[in-house]
């Protein structure tokens, strides 16, 4: 008798479902953004398997360090924005999405600012989430994320406090050092709770100066794969609301 899954690995099999779903999309000759988490592993993995399997040949833009590793260590081929700043598609998971909408939180892998380039570089921006993603309100479940610069830290934390981030202290690693992002800098983790008017605080936070980007993503998604139970509901851009 087969054990049943376990809640993890159920998860595991919907974010892989999503991924599988987003990378049947991916045609001969596309430039495609490689988003970074477990839920892009899975997409990166499937293409890297459509690589190899169906020689399937394009080129992949990766938003970490991490993810071009593992695409380069399954064999596609990776470019960069110093050869094209165009962008066929772009596949990245996120945090919390805003249930019926495209508006969504992206960067507790710490990514978000090389995941928002990518994204804006692209001409279709698929985000691919398993169903314990969706909240009615952002901030519910996650932090957002906000990408500062290392020299004046103290003050973008400050500003962050007043707009009601509880305690902002930078992100440090699992070995209790502080986290840097691939591109040097740090990340506030910002407690807000439920985010009443996602617009208003994603303006008020890119008016810090020493702020970077915040992982507040409101128009910049063109679709929503989200597995279910019942299979992969799509959202797209016609439902794009704030
Ligand atoms: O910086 C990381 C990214 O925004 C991830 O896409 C996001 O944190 C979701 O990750 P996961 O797919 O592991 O839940």
């Amino acid at each position: 008798m087969n054990t049943p899954a376990t809640a993890d690995e159920l998860r595991a099999q919907r974010k892989q479902e999503a991924a599988r779903h987003a990378a049947s999309f991916v045609e001969p000759g596309m430039v495609v953004g490689l988003g970074t988490g477990s839920t892009s592993a899975f997409f990166i993995d499937e293409l890297g398997r459509r690589w190899n399997r169906e020689g399937l040949r394009f080129k992949g833009i990766p938003t970490s360090e991490r993810s071009a590793q593992q695409a380069r260590e399954l064999g596609i081929e990776l470019t960069d924005f110093s050869e094209q700043t165009r962008i066929d598609l772009a596949v990245d998971g996120a945090d919390e999405v805003l249930r019926g909408r495209l508006t969504l939180i992206k960067g507790l892998g710490g990514a978000l600012l090389r995941e928002k380039i990518v994204a804006h570089a692209a001409d279709r921006f698929v985000v691919i989430v398993d169903d314990k993603k969706l909240v009615d309100k952002l901030g519910t479940t996650a932090p957002v994320p906000i990408e500062v610069t290392p020299f004046g830290w103290e003050c973008a934390a400050e500003r962050l406090g007043r707009l009601g981030a509880r305690a902002p202290k930078p992100r440090m690693d699992r070995n209790g050092q502080l986290y840097v992002t691939d591109g040097g800098n740090m990340i506030i983790d910002c407690h807000f709770g439920p985010i009443e008017d996602p617009l208003y605080l994603f303006t008020e936070i890119a008016k810090i100066v020493g702020v970077i980007e915040s992982g507040m993503f409101l128009d910049d998604v063109s679709e929503v794969l989200v597995a279910t139970e019942h299979g992969i509901d799509r959202l797209t851009a016609t439902e794009r609301r704030v």
